[in-house]
C-alpha cells in the first residue's frame, strides 16, 4: 500500500513506475520522471544522482538490470513507507504540469513483422495470388532497420509525407493518398553487447530494459511501389512515434503468457521453451477518440525475446537505446486489426466513424492515440499510456 492518494483504477500503480523523461515550465532542464498516480516523482530532484538529470533514460539503462532492480524497490520503498513521505512529497509534480519528452535516445531501431494474423492480411493485398505468408515467415522473425533519427514521442505532429506512387500504372509524386497507422509495442534495449557474440534467446532480460507503443506510420501508397526487393524504405522513415513511458520489464511478471504454439519446428537459436516471453497486453487505437480497434499482444507468433535473438546470430552487436518493435499487432477478428488498411481491406470497406464520416486511410486533421494496459500483480491493470499523432498536410518548400 501506497501513502498517496492515488486515483481509482489508475493505471500509474505502485506495481507499473514506468520512467520517463520531463520539463517543466519553471524548469527547462530535462531529467527522469517515475509516473505514480496522476504524478510524476522528480528522480532528478529526489536522489541527486546525476544519471537521472541527463535527459534522457540510456545512461541509467547502460547500468543493467541490477541497478535497474535496486532502483525498483528503492522507489516502491519510498512511496509505500510513511517514514519517507516529507522527503519524498517535494519531488512529485502533477502529472499535468510537466511537458514528457522523448525518454531514451534511439540508437538503431529495427521493425519486426510477428503478428500472423497481420502477415496473411498484408500478404493478401500487397502480394495477390501468392501464398499469404512468404515460405520463410514460420522460420524466422522477419523485419527491417528503420530510421532512428525518426523515431519521436507521441504528440509530435505528422506531416503527410510526399514522395513516388503508382497511378494508374504510372509513377506519379504528391502527397501520400494512403496514409496508415500500425499499432505496434517497442522494446527498448539498455545493456550493449558484444560485436560479434550473439545474444541467446533466454538472455533477454539481461539486455532489454522495457517496454513502450509505437505507432509505425506508413504511406502504403509509396510503400507498395518502392519496397521490391529491399523492403519498406520512404513509406515508413518520414515518422515512427512513440510512448512517453517506458514500463520496465519487472513490471510486467503477471502479463506473461506462452507464446501460440508454433506450426514448424524451430532452429534451436530460437527454441524459447525455457523463455515464454509471450505478453498479455491489449491495445485499443483510437481515431478522433473513437475506439476503432483492439489489437491482442498475447497472439504474437514470435516473442521479443526471439526477435532479440534474430537480430544478433548474427553477430550484430546491440547498444544502449536500441528499439525494436514487434511489427503491427492484429488479431483474428476484424476489430482486432493494428492497421487501417487491414480494417478497411485496402481501402474496399471503409469505416464507419459515429461521427457519420468514413475512413479509408488518414485524412489531414485526424488524431491517432493508441493506448495498451497489461494485467499487475495486485489483480489490477496497469498502463502503458499512450502515443498520440495529429495529420498535418504536407509541407511544400
Ligand atoms: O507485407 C508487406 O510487404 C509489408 C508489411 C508491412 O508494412 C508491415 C511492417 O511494417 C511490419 C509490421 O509492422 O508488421
Ligand atoms: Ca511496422
Ligand atoms: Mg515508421
Amino acid at each position: 500500500m501506497t501513502w498517496l492518494d492515488l486515483p481509482e483504477s489508475t493505471g500509474f500503480g505502485i506495481t507499473n513506475l514506468p520512467y520517463g523523461v520531463f520539463v517543466t515550465d519553471s524548469s527547462a532542464a530535462p531529467r527522469t520522471g517515475v509516473a505514480i498516480g496522476d504524478q510524476v516523482l522528480d528522480l532528478a530532484g529526489l536522489t541527486g544522482d546525476p544519471v537521472h538529470a541527463t535527459g534522457s533514460l540510456n545512461a541509467f539503462l547502460a547500468q543493467g538490470p541490477e541497478s535497474w532492480a535496486a532502483l525498483r524497490s528503492m522507489i516502491a520503498a519510498w512511496l509505500t513507507d510513511p517514514a519517507h513521505r516529507e522527503r519524498v512529497t517535494p519531488h512529485l509534480l502533477p502529472m499535468d504540469s510537466v511537458t514528457l519528452r522523448m525518454p531514451f535516445e534511439v540508437a538503431d531501431y529495427v521493425d519486426f513483422y510477428s503478428s500472423r494474423d497481420h502477415a496473411e492480411n498484408l500478404g493478401r493485398m500487397f502480394r495477390p495470388g501468392s501464398p499469404a505468408l512468404t515460405p520463410n515467415w514460420k522460420h524466422l522473425p522477419i523485419g527491417y532497420h528503420g530510421r532512428s533519427g525518426t523515431v519521436q514521442v507521441s504528440g509530435t505532429p505528422v506531416t503527410r509525407p510526399q514522395g513516388q506512387y503508382l497511378a494508374d500504372g504510372t509513377p506519379a509524386f504528391g502527397p501520400s493518398r494512403r496514409l496508415d497507422i500500425e499499432a505496434e509495442v517497442g522494446f527498448v534495449v539498455g545493456v550493449p553487447s558484444v560485436l560479434g557474440t550473439p545474444v541467446p534467446v533466454h538472455d533477454f532480460s539481461s539486455y532489454v530494459f522495457g517496454v513502450c507503443l509505437v505507432n509505425d506510420w506508413s504511406a502504403r501508397d509509396l510503400q507498395a511501389w518502392e519496397y521490391v526487393p529491399l523492403g519498406p524504405f520512404l513509406g515508413k522513415s518520414f515518422l515512427t512515434s512513440v510512448s512517453p513511458w517506458v514500463v520496465p520489464l519487472a513490471a510486467l511478471s503477471e502479463a506473461r503468457v506462452k507464446p501460440p504454439v508454433r506450426d514448424e519446428p524451430l532452429l534451436p537459436y530460437l527454441d524459447d521453451s525455457d523463455a515464454p516471453w509471450g505478453l498479455d497486453l491489449s491495445l485499443e487505437v483510437r481515431l478522433n477518440g473513437e475506439v476503432v480497434s483492439r489489437p491482442p499482444f498475447r497472439g504474437m507468433y514470435w516473442t521479443a525475446a526471439q526477435q532479440l535473438a534474430h537480430l544478433t546470430v548474427n553477430g550484430a552487436s546491440l547498444r544502449t537505446g536500441d528499439l525494436f518493435a514487434s511489427g503491427t499487432v492484429s488479431g483474428p477478428a476484424r476489430d482486432e486489426r493494428g492497421s487501417l488498411i487491414e480494417l478497411s481491406w485496402d481501402g474496399a470497406e471503409p469505416l464507419e466513424l459515429p461521427d457519420g464520416t468514413t475512413r479509408t486511410f488518414l485524412q489531414d486533421g485526424d488524431e491517432i492515440t493508441i493506448t495498451a494496459t497489461a494485467p499487475a500483480a495486485d489483480g489490477s491493470h496497469l498502463s502503458f499510456g499512450h502515443v498520440t499523432g495529429t495529420i498535418r498536410p504536407t509541407a511544400l518548400p
